[in-house]
């Protein structure tokens, strides 16, 4: 169980949805990609494969992020009902109708994994069931024992009675808790057999999403998300199970009545946190230890240590080196272990015994394998554990004649990719697990598993020249005392030996014993070049004796071995660099999740307060309104009600057509009056610099008084001011001022500001007007003092010229 919740997305309408919900899809396609080259999704059936439609064939971008790449998908169904593939209940017609034939061909031909249309029909679905959980083995487990498959996303629908895949309220299969895969043959919606991945797999995807949208899934979401009897339920139970990675996509009818909080947009949840390899390294990069997701919960560590890892690439040449999956000790003692899933022995009582072929496959899976153990691997041979003849195949592309048969059409020419096992082919199908344990008691030869310890590693010449393992006689070939660091595995320690070629020889002091005899040197195998923890490395120091090839560039590394170490160690630096980025980037996104979560959490509390305050102020506002209608009938009031309210507004809207921003007569005279100020201010300043009346004449400044219009203004306004405050002071409503309701209510805050505001608006009118005055007072003294110093000084200097008349003169 994750703990964390899961997001709950609701939109206006299905089209908005699909929007976002290609977004999502993409966005899992693309970091999918990233990580290991294809997409491997289930859907489901129901509503969802139209509204998928709508979003995957919807025109895009054009973008390569925005672009559906179909041919590196790899679709399985979350769920399956046990009919033909043509029968109208299919979930695979149904996906076939809506997407697959609609699908331009530019984008690609998905693999699409249907159950085998030949146990379709079957009364008991456990064989179907079976067959499907191998599909799925193919293509999780084709290397390692798994626990669980890891899909990289899977779509979800739910009932309305709160089911989800086949996994139906209450039914015992809900419990299954080893299998991937079970049928079921009491569906009580039509029809009744079916089959379906289990709890446990749903939840070890790396992404869920439910798609759930109209006015008939309200109430089972309601349920779901308000209720603790919707925890039980199957999609309950993925959400609890998935946390933060169950993603819901809902539209508003569907959202209506749920109350847990909703958001209105995707935020793409970075699933592409991992860090992004270049092609060109991957090519030849050995492994990358991938972490499933950062949202796998931590408890499922040690099953997270066993989810396959990245696909070796299925070119041969450097990539066909088989990348080790493990990534220590234990891994590969617990590699040993089946960890394939058991199904509970109780349920499989009614499966019929193992037939006969399948041991026949066996004994001719053993030739087959002997008979490529004594082949030489090419550079160009597939791998061992590439699929077989019984891998999956691509919509669109030609099956191979012997090993499947064509699925019946439903109605348009779409052939399915589930290829039809051929018993006595080549078959490398591997059993369900129990069978398995059977059948290896049964017959002594190896597991029909393509296991990696089983599988026939590539001989060494014919690997790729740039990763070969240095020969005896290449190890001293290496640049002119240009050695490099090399894992002590890959040193041969020797005391000064000449080697073969007669080339190189290495300091004593350097090398040990074993390259006495260096051709004896343990088979150095792939897993210890790339995987062998880094090691104290010393420099093989090389003295060349002789060198006809490398005089020339010092700097080129000596010869093809040197290459391959080389290689070996930016790979092992790659790795190290690409882990801690993918911890760093998976820190990130954890501590980002939990931020949002914690940022939702107080925002959805604080939402919830609003709401509450607002309904108790509204509950005030109408006490407050009943008190001061009573008040109204007192007999002492002068104003019935519906005066005083009138009264009231009339007062607000006076105070709000005064008080407005640039055309307000109250804001005008005070933007007048702030100028006049600062010009005061200025005059007086000049004159505290020129003390006295030293000033030249001609540079004295005055203050003049506002004009008329101004003081009339002010006056005006003064008056106004005066009257709206004595009709507010009249209202009835003040009366009520400490009683507990009215007091804190809306209706007397809004009063009370006003009365209080026409009061500072009073005072302020009338300061303005004291302050001009007392202005104009005091520069009629100065001026007078200053004709006054004048006159004085024209009787001691009789000047020539006379002052000019002062402008305050005419003021
Ligand atoms: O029977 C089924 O129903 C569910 C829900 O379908 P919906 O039409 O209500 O969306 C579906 O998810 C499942 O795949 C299908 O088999």
């Amino acid at each position: 169980m994750s703990g964390a919740a899961p997001s709950l997305y609701s939109f206006p309408d299905v089209e908005s949805l699909a929007q976002q919900l290609r977004k999502y899809v993409l966005n899992h396609q693309n970091t999918a990609l990233n990580r290991h080259g294809s997409f491997r999704i289930a859907v489901s059936g129901g509503s969802l494969p139209h509204t998928l439609a709508k979003a995957l064939l919807a025109p895009g971008k054009g973008t390569a992020e925005d672009t559906p790449q179909f041919a590196k998908w790899e679709i399985f169904f979350a769920d399956e009902r046990a009919v033909a593939l043509d029968h109208p209940d299919s979930n695979y017609r149904l996906i076939k109708d809506e997407l697959l034939d609609k699908i331009p061909s530019s984008l690609g031909s998905p693999t699409v994994h249907t159950i085998d249309a030949d146990h379709a029909t079957d009364d008991d679905p456990t064989e179907l069931a079976d067959l499907y959980q191998d599909d799925l083995k193919r293509t999780f487990a084709a290397k390692d024992s798994i626990k669980f498959p890891v899909f990289d996303l899977i779509l979800l629908g739910v009932g309305p009675d709160g089911h989800t895949c086949s996994l139906f309220p209450g039914h015992p299969q809900l419990r299954e808790k080893d299998a991937w895969v079970v049928g079921i043959t009491d569906s009580p919606k039509p029809p009744p057999r079916r089959i379906t991945l289990t709890l446990p797999v749903v939840s070890h995807a790396i992404s869920i999403a439910f798609v759930a949208t109209g006015g008939g899934k309200k109430d089972i979401l309601r349920k779901i998300f308000d209720t603790e009897e919707g925890h039980d339920l199957p999609s309950g139970l993925v959400n609890a199970e998935g946390g933060d990675k169950v993603s819901w996509f809902s539209d508003d009818a569907a959202t209506e009545n749920v109350s847990f909080p909703k958001r209105a947009t995707c935020i793409p949840r970075p699933t592409n946190a991992c860090l992004i390899i270049p092609s060109a390294v991957t090519s030849f990069l050995p492994v990358l230890k991938m972490s499933t997701t950062h949202n796998d919960p931590p408890k499922r560590a040690e099953e997270r240590s066993r989810v396959p890892l990245r696909q070796p690439p299925r070119t041969t040449g450097i990539s066909s080196i088989p990348a080790p999956t493990f990534a220590n000790a234990d891994d590969v003692a617990n590699k040993r272990k089946s960890l394939l899933p058991q199904r509970n022995i109780s349920m499989r009582a009614r499966r019929t015994e193992q037939p006969q072929g399948q041991v026949n496959n066996r004994n001719i899976n053993e030739e087959d394998r002997k008979q490529l153990s004594s082949n030489t691997v090419s550079t160009t041979q597939k791998p061992a554990r590439d699929p077989t003849p019984l891998s999956s195949h691509r919509a669109g592309q030609p099956y191979p004649q012997d090993t499947m048969k064509k699925v019946p059409e439903a109605g348009r020419n779409v052939s399915t990719t589930r290829t039809k096992i051929d018993h006595g082919s080549l078959s490398m199908r591997p059993r369900s697990p129990l069978k398995s344990q059977q059948n290896d008691a049964k017959v002594s030869a190896p597991p029909v598993s393509p296991k990696k310890t089983q599988m026939q590693r590539p001989s060494r010449p014919t690997r790729s020249a740039s990763l070969r393992q240095p020969s005896a006689s290449r190890v001293g070939v290496s640049g002119e005392g240009k050695g490099h660091t090399r894992h002590r595995s890959q040193v041969l320690n020797s005391n000064t030996i000449t080697l073969s070629a007669g080339q190189a020889t290495r300091q004593p002091e350097k090398l040990g014993p074993a390259l006495l005899k260096p051709q004896q040197r343990p088979a150095f195998n792939t897993f210890q070049q790339h995987f062998s923890p880094k090691k104290e490395r010393e420099a093989v120091r090389l003295s060349v004796t002789e060198s006809n090839t490398r005089k020339a560039d010092s700097s080129i590394p000596a010869s093809r071995s040197d290459v391959a170490a080389l290689q070996t160690e930016f790979l092992q630096v790659y790795l190290l660099y690409s882990s801690s980025m993918q911890e760093d980037a998976e820190w990130r996104s954890m501590t980002e999740s939990k931020l949002r979560k914690r940022y939702n959490k107080v925002a959805s509390a604080y939402q919830g307060l609003l709401a509450e305050e607002k309904i108790a102020q509204r509950q005030q506002n109408l006490k407050a309104l009943h008190d001061w209608s009573v008040d109204c009938d007192n007999p002492a009031n002068r104003l019935d009600f519906a005066t005083q309210i009138q009264s009231l507004s009339q007062v607000i809207q006076e105070v709000a057509h005064l008080t407005e921003a640039d055309s307000g007569r109250y804001t005008l005279v005070i933007e007048a009056f702030e100028d006049w100020l600062a010009k005061l201010e200025n005059v007086r300043e000049s004159r505290r610099e020129i003390p006295g009346f030293d000033m030249d004449p001609d540079q004295v400044q005055f203050v003049y008084p506002m004009d008329r219009a101004w003081r009339d203004e002010v006056d005006a306004l003064t008056s106004k001011a005066e009257y709206c405050l004595r009709g507010l002071q009249n209202l009835a409503l003040f009366a009520l001022e400490n009683s507990q309701h009215a007091d804190s209510s809306a209706l007397m805050q809004i009063a009370r500001g006003h009365r209080d505001f026409l009061i500072l608006m009073v005072d302020e009118l009338k300061a303005m007007r004291e302050i001009e005055l007392e202005a104009v007072t005091l520069e009629k003294a100065w001026v007078s003092r200053a004709a006054d110093q004048l006159h004085t000084l024209e009787d001691e200097q009789p000047r020539q010229v006379k002052p000019r008349q002062g402008a305050w003169k005419s003021a």
